[in-house]
Protein backbone atom coordinates (compact mmCIF):
# COMPACT_ATOMS: atom_id res chain seq x y z
CA UNK A 1 0.00 0.00 0.00
CA UNK A 2 1.16 3.86 -0.60
CA UNK A 3 3.12 5.95 2.03
CA UNK A 4 2.94 9.22 1.50
CA UNK A 5 5.49 11.41 3.19
CA UNK A 6 5.47 15.13 3.33
CA UNK A 7 8.80 17.09 4.86
CA UNK A 8 9.98 20.20 5.65
CA UNK A 9 6.92 21.25 3.46
CA UNK A 10 7.02 25.03 2.94
CA UNK A 11 4.55 27.99 0.50
CA UNK A 12 5.45 31.37 -0.18
CA UNK A 13 2.77 33.73 -1.73
CA UNK A 14 3.50 36.77 -3.43
CA UNK A 15 0.36 38.92 -2.34
CA UNK A 16 0.26 42.83 -3.52
CA UNK A 17 -1.53 45.24 -1.89
CA UNK A 18 -1.58 48.88 -3.62
CA UNK A 19 2.07 49.12 -4.46
CA UNK A 20 3.10 47.20 -2.05
CA UNK A 21 4.27 43.27 -2.65
CA UNK A 22 4.54 41.46 0.22
CA UNK A 23 5.38 37.58 0.80
CA UNK A 24 3.18 35.34 2.91
CA UNK A 25 4.51 32.72 4.31
CA UNK A 26 1.13 30.60 3.97
CA UNK A 27 2.83 26.93 5.06
CA UNK A 28 5.92 26.70 7.59
CA UNK A 29 7.81 23.24 7.68
CA UNK A 30 5.13 20.88 7.80
CA UNK A 31 5.69 17.86 8.08
CA UNK A 32 3.76 14.33 8.32
CA UNK A 33 3.21 10.64 7.09
CA UNK A 34 0.14 9.49 5.98
CA UNK A 35 0.25 5.66 6.21
CA UNK A 36 -2.64 2.43 5.20
CA UNK A 37 -5.34 2.53 7.31
CA UNK A 38 -4.72 5.21 9.46
CA UNK A 39 -6.14 8.99 9.39
CA UNK A 40 -4.25 12.12 10.02
CA UNK A 41 -6.60 15.13 10.53
CA UNK A 42 -5.20 18.61 9.84
CA UNK A 43 -6.91 20.91 11.76
CA UNK A 44 -6.72 25.01 12.21
CA UNK A 45 -8.94 28.12 12.01
CA UNK A 46 -9.96 29.72 8.65
CA UNK A 47 -6.15 30.84 7.05
CA UNK A 48 -4.01 28.67 8.62
CA UNK A 49 -2.43 26.85 5.72
CA UNK A 50 -4.53 23.21 5.69
CA UNK A 51 -6.32 23.56 2.15
CA UNK A 52 -2.77 24.89 0.86
CA UNK A 53 -1.10 22.03 2.28
CA UNK A 54 -3.75 19.50 0.53
CA UNK A 55 -3.37 21.25 -2.97
CA UNK A 56 0.11 20.55 -2.94
CA UNK A 57 -0.34 17.19 -2.04
CA UNK A 58 -2.73 17.10 -4.70
CA UNK A 59 0.12 18.83 -6.95
CA UNK A 60 -2.42 21.84 -7.58
CA UNK A 61 0.18 24.19 -6.37
CA UNK A 62 4.25 23.55 -6.08
CA UNK A 63 5.66 23.80 -3.26
CA UNK A 64 8.22 26.60 -2.60
CA UNK A 65 10.29 24.24 -0.45
CA UNK A 66 10.27 20.77 1.13
CA UNK A 67 9.29 17.40 -0.75
CA UNK A 68 6.05 15.19 -0.96
CA UNK A 69 6.79 11.26 -1.76
CA UNK A 70 4.02 8.63 -2.22
CA UNK A 71 6.08 5.16 -1.79
CA UNK A 72 4.71 2.28 -3.17
CA UNK A 73 4.62 -1.34 -0.94
CA UNK A 74 8.28 -2.69 -2.01
CA UNK A 75 9.48 0.53 -0.68
CA UNK A 76 10.20 2.30 -4.34
CA UNK A 77 9.01 6.08 -4.31
CA UNK A 78 5.67 6.28 -6.76
CA UNK A 79 7.05 8.50 -9.74
CA UNK A 80 5.15 11.44 -11.30
CA UNK A 81 3.38 9.87 -14.22
CA UNK A 82 1.51 7.63 -11.42
CA UNK A 83 1.20 9.85 -8.59
CA UNK A 84 -2.31 10.97 -9.40
CA UNK A 85 -3.35 7.07 -9.26
CA UNK A 86 -2.54 6.93 -6.01
CA UNK A 87 -3.00 10.13 -4.73
CA UNK A 88 -6.74 11.45 -4.96
CA UNK A 89 -8.57 14.22 -3.12
CA UNK A 90 -12.02 14.83 -1.94
CA UNK A 91 -12.79 18.68 -1.99
CA UNK A 92 -15.24 21.04 0.18
CA UNK A 93 -17.66 21.48 -2.32
CA UNK A 94 -19.76 19.29 -4.37
CA UNK A 95 -21.55 21.81 -6.21
CA UNK A 96 -18.35 22.66 -7.24
CA UNK A 97 -16.55 19.68 -8.18
CA UNK A 98 -18.83 18.42 -10.51
CA UNK A 99 -19.93 19.74 -14.61
CA UNK A 100 -23.40 20.25 -14.24
CA UNK A 101 -23.28 19.06 -18.02
CA UNK A 102 -21.95 15.61 -17.65
CA UNK A 103 -23.81 12.61 -16.12
CA UNK A 104 -22.63 10.55 -13.43
CA UNK A 105 -21.23 8.09 -15.30
CA UNK A 106 -19.09 10.39 -17.27
CA UNK A 107 -17.82 11.62 -14.51
CA UNK A 108 -16.54 8.41 -13.16
CA UNK A 109 -15.38 6.87 -16.43
CA UNK A 110 -13.16 9.90 -17.03
CA UNK A 111 -10.70 8.80 -14.25
CA UNK A 112 -11.16 4.88 -15.01
CA UNK A 113 -9.81 5.78 -18.92
CA UNK A 114 -7.47 8.33 -17.69
CA UNK A 115 -5.72 6.05 -15.19
CA UNK A 116 -5.94 2.79 -17.69
CA UNK A 117 -8.86 1.20 -15.51
CA UNK A 118 -11.42 1.54 -18.72
CA UNK A 119 -12.21 -1.74 -20.64
CA UNK A 120 -14.95 -2.62 -23.28
CA UNK A 121 -18.21 -0.49 -22.61
CA UNK A 122 -19.89 -3.11 -20.54
CA UNK A 123 -16.91 -3.83 -18.23
CA UNK A 124 -16.57 0.02 -17.95
CA UNK A 125 -20.09 0.55 -17.41
CA UNK A 126 -20.06 -2.45 -14.50
CA UNK A 127 -17.47 -0.72 -13.18
CA UNK A 128 -19.03 2.54 -12.75
CA UNK A 129 -21.96 0.55 -10.85
CA UNK A 130 -19.48 -0.68 -9.02
CA UNK A 131 -18.21 2.24 -7.49
CA UNK A 132 -21.71 3.62 -6.57
CA UNK A 133 -22.86 0.78 -4.46
CA UNK A 134 -19.81 1.32 -2.89
CA UNK A 135 -20.77 4.83 -1.95
CA UNK A 136 -24.30 3.92 -1.38
CA UNK A 137 -25.60 5.17 -4.36
CA UNK A 138 -28.07 2.80 -5.41
CA UNK A 139 -30.19 1.90 -7.66
CA UNK A 140 -26.32 2.13 -9.26
CA UNK A 141 -27.38 2.05 -12.88
CA UNK A 142 -30.15 4.70 -12.96
CA UNK A 143 -28.09 7.12 -10.59
CA UNK A 144 -25.32 6.93 -13.22
CA UNK A 145 -27.51 8.33 -15.53
CA UNK A 146 -28.55 11.20 -13.78
CA UNK A 147 -26.50 15.10 -13.70
CA UNK A 148 -25.25 16.30 -10.62
CA UNK A 149 -28.45 18.64 -10.26
CA UNK A 150 -30.41 15.98 -9.57
CA UNK A 151 -28.55 14.75 -6.76
CA UNK A 152 -28.74 16.38 -3.12
CA UNK A 153 -25.23 17.93 -2.06
CA UNK A 154 -24.49 14.99 0.41
CA UNK A 155 -25.37 12.26 -3.31
CA UNK A 156 -22.42 14.22 -4.91
CA UNK A 157 -20.38 14.38 -2.24
CA UNK A 158 -20.51 10.30 -2.15
CA UNK A 159 -19.72 10.96 -6.29
CA UNK A 160 -16.85 12.64 -5.69
CA UNK A 161 -15.49 9.91 -2.98
CA UNK A 162 -16.44 7.40 -5.55
CA UNK A 163 -14.34 9.40 -8.26
CA UNK A 164 -11.34 9.73 -5.92
CA UNK A 165 -11.48 5.91 -5.73
CA UNK A 166 -11.96 5.19 -9.42
CA UNK A 167 -8.32 5.44 -9.70
CA UNK A 168 -7.21 3.18 -7.14
CA UNK A 169 -6.22 5.48 -5.27
CA UNK A 170 -4.55 4.41 -1.62
CA UNK A 171 -3.96 7.86 -0.83
CA UNK A 172 -7.31 9.99 0.03
CA UNK A 173 -7.04 13.73 0.70
CA UNK A 174 -10.39 15.04 2.15
CA UNK A 175 -10.31 19.00 2.48
CA UNK A 176 -13.34 19.53 4.29
CA UNK A 177 -15.63 17.18 2.49
CA UNK A 178 -18.70 17.62 4.71
CA UNK A 179 -18.30 21.29 6.27
CA UNK A 180 -21.00 22.55 2.82
CA UNK A 181 -23.36 19.82 3.47
CA UNK A 182 -26.47 19.50 5.64
CA UNK A 183 -25.37 18.63 9.26
CA UNK A 184 -28.03 15.86 9.58
CA UNK A 185 -25.76 14.06 6.81
CA UNK A 186 -22.59 14.90 7.33
CA UNK A 187 -21.93 12.48 9.78
CA UNK A 188 -23.19 10.04 7.12
CA UNK A 189 -20.81 10.84 4.66
CA UNK A 190 -17.99 10.63 7.15
CA UNK A 191 -18.75 7.22 8.00
CA UNK A 192 -18.82 6.27 4.62
CA UNK A 193 -15.44 7.53 4.44
CA UNK A 194 -14.61 5.54 7.40
CA UNK A 195 -16.04 2.29 6.05
CA UNK A 196 -14.33 2.90 2.35
CA UNK A 197 -10.93 3.18 4.42
CA UNK A 198 -11.37 0.05 6.56
CA UNK A 199 -11.87 -1.84 3.21
CA UNK A 200 -9.27 -0.56 0.96
CA UNK A 201 -6.43 0.50 3.95
CA UNK A 202 -6.58 3.54 2.54
CA UNK A 203 -4.40 6.54 4.15
CA UNK A 204 -6.06 9.63 4.16
CA UNK A 205 -5.70 13.57 5.56
CA UNK A 206 -8.87 14.60 7.05
CA UNK A 207 -8.81 18.29 6.87
CA UNK A 208 -11.17 19.72 8.99
CA UNK A 209 -12.52 22.85 11.63
CA UNK A 210 -14.48 20.64 13.62
CA UNK A 211 -12.14 19.07 16.45
CA UNK A 212 -15.20 16.31 17.49
CA UNK A 213 -15.31 14.46 13.89
CA UNK A 214 -11.32 15.15 14.05
CA UNK A 215 -10.71 13.36 17.49
CA UNK A 216 -13.41 10.53 16.32
CA UNK A 217 -12.61 10.15 12.47
CA UNK A 218 -8.65 10.56 13.06
CA UNK A 219 -5.43 8.67 14.86
CA UNK A 220 -3.75 11.75 15.16
CA UNK A 221 -3.74 15.32 15.00
CA UNK A 222 -1.97 18.07 13.78
CA UNK A 223 -3.00 21.73 15.22
CA UNK A 224 -2.26 24.36 12.47
CA UNK A 225 -1.82 27.91 13.46
CA UNK A 226 -0.40 30.87 10.72
CA UNK A 227 0.92 28.02 8.55
CA UNK A 228 3.25 26.10 11.45
CA UNK A 229 2.06 22.73 13.02
CA UNK A 230 1.76 23.73 16.62
CA UNK A 231 0.61 20.63 18.71
CA UNK A 232 0.76 16.72 17.07
CA UNK A 233 0.27 13.96 19.29
CA UNK A 234 -2.58 10.73 18.97
CA UNK A 235 -5.71 12.29 18.61
CA UNK A 236 -7.71 11.63 21.97
CA UNK A 237 -4.06 13.26 23.67
CA UNK A 238 -4.74 16.13 21.79
CA UNK A 239 -8.68 17.31 21.88
CA UNK A 240 -8.70 16.16 26.09
CA UNK A 241 -5.01 17.06 27.00
CA UNK A 242 -4.25 19.94 24.67
CA UNK A 243 -0.73 21.03 25.39
CA UNK A 244 -0.33 24.45 23.39
CA UNK A 245 -2.35 27.89 24.01
CA UNK A 246 -3.75 27.95 21.17
CA UNK A 247 -4.83 24.12 21.03
CA UNK A 248 -6.48 24.75 24.45
CA UNK A 249 -8.16 27.88 23.18
CA UNK A 250 -9.65 25.89 19.77
CA UNK A 251 -10.78 22.92 22.57
CA UNK A 252 -12.47 25.38 24.73
CA UNK A 253 -14.16 26.60 21.92
CA UNK A 254 -15.34 23.33 20.95
CA UNK A 255 -18.86 22.27 21.28
CA UNK A 256 -17.48 19.37 22.56
CA UNK A 257 -17.95 18.51 25.97
CA UNK A 258 -15.25 16.34 26.75
CA UNK A 259 -12.34 19.04 25.19
CA UNK A 260 -13.76 21.84 26.41
CA UNK A 261 -14.00 21.30 30.63
CA UNK A 262 -11.82 22.82 32.30
CA UNK A 263 -8.94 23.33 29.23
CA UNK A 264 -9.60 27.29 28.18
CA UNK A 265 -5.89 27.83 30.25
CA UNK A 266 -7.16 31.65 30.96
CA UNK A 267 -7.90 31.79 27.03
CA UNK A 268 -11.38 33.93 26.50
CA UNK A 269 -13.52 33.80 23.73
CA UNK A 270 -12.29 37.12 23.06
CA UNK A 271 -9.11 35.49 21.73
CA UNK A 272 -11.02 33.18 19.28
CA UNK A 273 -10.91 35.22 16.08
CA UNK A 274 -10.04 34.97 12.66
CA UNK A 275 -5.83 34.50 12.06
CA UNK A 276 -6.12 34.61 8.34
CA UNK A 277 -3.55 36.19 6.65
CA UNK A 278 -2.31 38.69 9.52
CA UNK A 279 1.23 39.72 8.77
CA UNK A 280 3.89 38.72 11.31
CA UNK A 281 7.33 39.96 9.72
CA UNK A 282 8.71 37.10 8.06
CA UNK A 283 12.33 37.86 9.91
CA UNK A 284 10.54 37.22 13.29
CA UNK A 285 11.32 33.60 13.89
CA UNK A 286 9.64 33.41 17.45
CA UNK A 287 6.22 31.93 18.26
CA UNK A 288 3.83 33.25 16.02
CA UNK A 289 0.54 32.92 18.65
CA UNK A 290 2.51 34.99 20.85
CA UNK A 291 0.49 37.95 19.93
CA UNK A 292 -2.78 36.12 21.22
CA UNK A 293 -1.45 34.21 24.01
CA UNK A 294 -2.39 34.79 27.50
CA UNK A 295 0.59 32.96 28.66
CA UNK A 296 2.94 34.94 26.59
CA UNK A 297 6.67 35.25 28.06
CA UNK A 298 9.49 36.93 27.02
CA UNK A 299 10.86 34.31 25.49
CA UNK A 300 8.34 33.49 23.16
CA UNK A 301 9.85 35.79 20.79
CA UNK A 302 12.83 33.68 20.25
CA UNK A 303 12.34 30.80 17.86
CA UNK A 304 10.54 27.84 19.34
CA UNK A 305 10.33 24.20 18.44
CA UNK A 306 8.44 21.20 18.93
CA UNK A 307 8.54 19.84 22.68
CA UNK A 308 7.77 16.70 23.64
CA UNK A 309 4.69 17.12 26.09
CA UNK A 310 3.87 13.04 26.41
CA UNK A 311 4.14 9.78 24.56
CA UNK A 312 4.01 11.40 20.79
CA UNK A 313 2.71 13.99 21.58
CA UNK A 314 4.42 17.45 20.93
CA UNK A 315 3.77 21.22 21.64
CA UNK A 316 5.54 24.10 20.05
CA UNK A 317 5.35 26.14 23.07
CA UNK A 318 8.33 27.52 25.14
CA UNK A 319 6.00 26.46 28.04
CA UNK A 320 6.88 23.01 27.55
CA UNK A 321 10.87 23.42 26.66
CA UNK A 322 11.45 21.59 30.17
CA UNK A 323 9.66 18.17 29.08
CA UNK A 324 6.09 17.18 30.00
CA UNK A 325 5.33 19.27 32.64
CA UNK A 326 7.68 22.10 31.60
CA UNK A 327 8.98 25.12 33.20
CA UNK A 328 5.20 25.82 33.78
CA UNK A 329 5.04 26.57 37.53
CA UNK A 330 8.42 28.62 37.09
CA UNK A 331 8.71 31.59 38.07
CA UNK A 332 7.79 34.64 35.55
CA UNK A 333 5.81 31.48 33.58
CA UNK A 334 2.75 34.24 33.38
CA UNK A 335 2.58 36.91 30.85
CA UNK A 336 5.69 38.92 30.45
CA UNK A 337 8.09 36.60 32.54
CA UNK A 338 9.84 34.34 30.71
CA UNK A 339 11.33 31.32 32.93
CA UNK A 340 15.34 31.66 33.13
CA UNK A 341 15.24 27.85 31.73
CA UNK A 342 13.40 28.60 29.26
CA UNK A 343 15.82 31.43 28.47
CA UNK A 344 18.96 29.69 28.33
CA UNK A 345 17.28 27.02 26.45
CA UNK A 346 16.53 29.88 23.79
CA UNK A 347 19.59 31.39 23.69
CA UNK A 348 21.18 28.15 23.07
CA UNK A 349 18.48 27.41 20.54
CA UNK A 350 18.40 30.58 18.50
CA UNK A 351 21.88 29.77 17.45
CA UNK A 352 23.42 27.18 15.29
CA UNK A 353 21.66 24.34 16.80
CA UNK A 354 18.67 25.16 16.45
CA UNK A 355 17.64 23.67 13.55
CA UNK A 356 19.38 20.29 14.32
CA UNK A 357 17.80 20.34 17.64
CA UNK A 358 14.36 20.17 16.65
CA UNK A 359 14.81 18.19 13.85
CA UNK A 360 16.16 15.64 16.04
CA UNK A 361 13.74 16.31 19.26
CA UNK A 362 10.36 15.76 17.43
CA UNK A 363 11.69 14.83 13.74
CA UNK A 364 9.07 17.45 12.33
CA UNK A 365 9.31 20.85 12.00
CA UNK A 366 12.06 22.97 12.74
CA UNK A 367 12.03 26.01 13.65
CA UNK A 368 10.80 27.93 10.59
CA UNK A 369 9.99 31.18 9.92
CA UNK A 370 6.25 32.42 9.32
CA UNK A 371 4.30 35.65 7.89
CA UNK A 372 5.06 38.30 5.52
CA UNK A 373 8.02 39.77 4.00
CA UNK A 374 7.53 43.58 2.81
CA UNK A 375 8.95 44.23 -0.44
N1 LIG B 1 -3.28 31.71 -4.23
C1 LIG B 1 -3.04 32.41 -3.13
N2 LIG B 1 -2.47 33.64 -3.18
C2 LIG B 1 -2.20 34.35 -2.07
N3 LIG B 1 -2.49 33.92 -0.83
C3 LIG B 1 -3.07 32.72 -0.70
C4 LIG B 1 -3.38 31.90 -1.83
N4 LIG B 1 -3.97 30.75 -1.39
C5 LIG B 1 -4.01 30.86 -0.04
N5 LIG B 1 -3.49 32.03 0.38
C6 LIG B 1 -3.34 32.48 1.76
O1 LIG B 1 -2.64 31.48 2.46
C7 LIG B 1 -3.13 31.36 3.79
C8 LIG B 1 -3.56 29.94 4.05
O2 LIG B 1 -4.75 29.69 3.28
P1 LIG B 1 -5.47 28.27 3.27
O3 LIG B 1 -6.62 28.35 2.34
O4 LIG B 1 -4.47 27.22 3.05
O5 LIG B 1 -5.99 28.18 4.78
P2 LIG B 1 -7.04 27.16 5.41
O6 LIG B 1 -6.55 26.84 6.77
O7 LIG B 1 -7.26 26.02 4.49
O8 LIG B 1 -8.34 28.05 5.50
P3 LIG B 1 -9.87 27.60 5.19
O9 LIG B 1 -10.23 26.68 6.29
O10 LIG B 1 -10.60 28.90 5.23
O11 LIG B 1 -9.86 26.97 3.83
C9 LIG B 1 -4.26 32.36 3.93
O12 LIG B 1 -3.73 33.51 4.52
C10 LIG B 1 -4.66 32.61 2.49
O13 LIG B 1 -5.20 33.91 2.35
Amino acid sequence: MTTLEVRDLVKDFSIRSGLRHSRLRAVDNVSFTLEPGRTVALVGESGSGKSTVARMIARLERPTAGRITATAPGGAPVDRRHYRDHVQMVFQDPFASLNPFHTIEHHLVRPLKLHGRAGKKAETRALVEQLLERVNLTPAANVAQRRPHELSGGQRQRVAIARALAPGAQVVIADEPVSMLDVSIRLGVLNLLARLQREDDLAVLYITHDLATARHFSDEILVMYRGRVVERGAADDVILNPQHPYTQLLAAAAPNPDAARGRAGGLTGAAVEPAGARAVPLADAGCNFRDRCPRVMDVCSKPVRDHAVGDGHFAKCWLHAGGPGGPEGAPGASAGGGPAGAEKDAAKDAGKDAGKGAAKDAGKDGGGRAGVVRR
